[in-house]
């Protein structure tokens, strides 16, 4: 279980992250949606360990977790994929699982096989670089490559950036899939089909702030709610 609870952080200039209060259950995917600029990609950073905090707190199963660097932050068990996939354009797909099975060897049920299984995808094109692969191809190495390092709690920073609408479907199969095996997820999200199709529940920003969480089913039954936080009909 993620707790978060008034967290605050930001950059040199300014303070983003106003308070953040938000709990993630073991297990759950909670769709993260919000306006450009609200601040979510800096809760995800902030929790990775990447961007420092100023004030409250970040607790995994009980583990302190506020304000540690990112390698303690992904030893403790949490896994990032970031917006832009951020993967290595010269090495192959193999060497790329290969380095992270590395980090995670030993310490859950991921394996390359396994990941495999679950992006057939990057079974065909073991050989290809990075840069080779499509884009969807690249956000499923950056999917694999997290789960690689066994994490109990996977952030995604909208894993749909730039990819055409069946290719989305196919990162959304991933992601039911990684909760089929139990992974817990929030997924950073501008996609809103995308956001209901993999999300038990969703949790909205505002002026770095979550003003607002509820089941899936509810969110959808209520257009006035999106229309006033995210203003889509
Ligand atoms: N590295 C940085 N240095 C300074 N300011 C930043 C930095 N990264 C983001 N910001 C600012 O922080 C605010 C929140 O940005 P953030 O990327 O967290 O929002 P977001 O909700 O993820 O937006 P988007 O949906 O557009 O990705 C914005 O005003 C942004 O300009």
């Amino acid at each position: 279980m993620l707790e978060v609870r008034g967290l605050r952080s930001g950059y040199k200039r300014s303070t983003v992250l106003q308070g953040v209060d938000l709990d993630v259950p073991d297990g759950r995917v909670v769709g993260l949606l919000g306006r450009n600029g609200v601040g979510k990609t800096t809760l995800i950073h902030t929790l990775m360990g990447l961007v420092t905090p100023s004030a409250g707190s970040v607790h995994l199963d009980g583990a302190d977790l506020t304000g540690r660097r990112p390698d303690v932050v992904a030893r403790a068990g949490v896994a990032l994929v970031p917006q832009g996939r951020r993967v290595w354009a010269p090495l192959t797909v193999t060497e790329h699982l290969a380095l992270a099975a590395r980090r995670g060897r030993g310490r859950g049920p991921w394996d390359v096989p396994r990941v495999i299984a679950l992006l057939p995808r990057l079974g065909e094109r073991l050989r290809h670089t990075a840069g080779q692969l499509s884009g969807g191809e690249q956000q499923m190495l950056a999917i694999a490559r997290a789960l690689l390092t066994n994490p109990r709690l996977v952030l995604m920073d909208e894993p749909s950036d730039g990819l055409a609408p069946a290719v989305v479907d196919l990162i959304g199969e991933a992601v039911a899939g990684m909760k089929a095996e139990g992974v817990t997820l929030v997924v950073v999200e501008q996609d809103l089909h995308l956001a209901f199709a993999v999300a038990d529940e969703i949790a909205v920003m505002d002026k770095g702030r979550v003003v607002h969480r509820s089941p899936t089913l509810e969110f959808r039954s209520d257009s006035s709610v999106a229309a006033a936080l995210l203003g889509v009909a």
